[in-house]
């Protein structure tokens, strides 16, 4: 059914139950037929300050083409979101096939990546940037469970990160073999005691001779990253390499003598995130400075979030005490990994003030240090 309301999607060469985990998925039905699904993989997000909290992975919401626009989404993104409150989830992502559908379900851009094309032939390290140790290429058969092994042992900390689940390895592992050009993984570090992994295949575009393609680049420290990168660059007939998916904040430029050879070729939303449980998360990340302010939040489709929140580094309480800002649920949620800030939510009119002190006080209770990413797509 998703096939049909998603054009494109091409048929699931399997058992559909092996990427389905067991009650997470909500199906619409109009007169016993079913026209609309909602999936999510239940997996954990890495929030400011490091926490990792239960996290919904939205995925597969279709409606189809015979029953768009009577409200089939709506019933079930709604039963989701009730349904993962009353589970304890305070959070819930999703990445949207389109801008425009989300925000009335209460979530917000939190997160962004870049598409990155590196001129490979030009990309001279700088003297400093680590050499790394030695890479080899996984044997065909070690290919999946060596990259799930070597991201569990990663088990990356960044803000944004999520685990991922059997479920999600298995629509990688199928969607990635099943595509024309062979994925080939790069691994560094010695057998058993693994620090990352690339993984790529070359660019199927006729227009792309000498192109490969990362889908998945994870390392647990600098060296590891500068080794899996000089691999990528050094690879005989390949002049572009292009990344799907870098933080905005990535170092790569950074690491090289002539920045020009790195192209980002686009920025794309990536994390769409949803606060289900309102107090509980805004007390699970950490807060930066000396400063306390009262955010008031609406939520008409989760109405136990509404209220106000006392927030300071010492913590987050509800109060009854008149908020300084007020936000939907939305809002909040975009603000929430420290990606966006409040000065200029308010600035666009997303931020109701009542206290124009507390936009500058907000800012740096929810300032972090890197820019939100999460590097798994769903
Ligand atoms: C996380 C992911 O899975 S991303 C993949 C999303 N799926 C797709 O894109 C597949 C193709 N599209 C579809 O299956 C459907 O059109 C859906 C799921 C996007 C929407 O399903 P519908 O049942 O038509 O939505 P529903 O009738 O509940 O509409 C709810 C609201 O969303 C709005 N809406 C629905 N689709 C869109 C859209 N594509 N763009 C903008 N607004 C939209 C409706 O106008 C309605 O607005 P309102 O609340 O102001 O009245």
């Amino acid at each position: 059914m998703f096939r049909i309301a998603l054009v494109g999607i091409p048929r699931w060469p399997g058992e559909i139950t092996a990427i389905h985990e067991p009650g997470r998925t909500f199906g619409g039905y109009v007169d016993d037929e079913l026209v609309g699904t909602a999936c999510a993989f239940s997996t954990r997000i890495v929030v400011p300050g490091g926490a990792r909290l239960p996290h919904l992975a939205v995925t597969r919401v279709g409606v189809l083409p015979t029953h768009t626009r009577r409200g089939v989404a709506r019933a079930l993104m709604n039963a989701q979101l009730s349904d993962a409150r009353q589970r304890g989830v305070p959070i819930a992502t999703l990445r949207a096939a389109e801008g425009g559908i989300y925000e009335r379900y209460g979530y917000g851009v939190a997160g962004w990546n870049q598409v990155v094309e590196v001129a490979a032939r030009r990309a001279a390290f700088r003297a400093g940037v680590p050499l790394g140790g030695p890479v080899r290429l996984a044997r065909p058969d070690e290919r999946w469970p060596l990259q799930r092994r070597i991201y569990e042992r990663v088990d990356p900390g960044w803000i944004g990160a999520i685990s991922r689940t059997d479920e999600w390895w298995a629509t990688r592992r199928v969607r990635a073999e099943e595509d024309k050009q062979e994925p080939h993984v790069v691994v560094h570090g010695r057998p058993g005691a693994e620090t990352g992994y690339a993984r790529y295949h070359a660019a199927s575009g006729p227009d792309e001779p000498g192109a490969v393609e990362v889908d998945d680049l994870v390392a647990a420290d600098d060296v590891t990253r500068a080794a899996l990168l000089r691999y990528l660059f050094t690879i005989d007939l390949v002049d572009t390499v292009r990344f799907g998916a870098l933080a905005l904040d990535d170092p790569l430029r950074l690491m090289l003598v002539d920045e020009r050879p790195v192209r980002t070729v686009a920025v794309e939303d990536e994390i769409w995130l949803r606060l289900v449980d309102v107090p509980a998360a805004l007390a699970a990340r950490s807060y930066r400075g000396s400063g306390e302010i009262v955010v008031g939040v609406t939520d008409p489709v989760l109405p136990e979030n509404s209220g106000s929140y006392w927030i300071s580094a010492s913590g987050v309480k509800p109060t009854t005490a008149a908020p300084h800002l007020t936000v939907g649920v939305a809002t909040l949620g975009a603000l929430y990994l420290g990606g966006t800030r409040w000065a200029q939510l308010a600035a666009v009119g997303r931020v109701e003030v009542a206290e124009p002190g507390a936009l500058a006080v907000a800012d740096e209770l929810f300032a972090t240090d890197a820019a939100p990413f999460c590097g798994t797509f769903f």
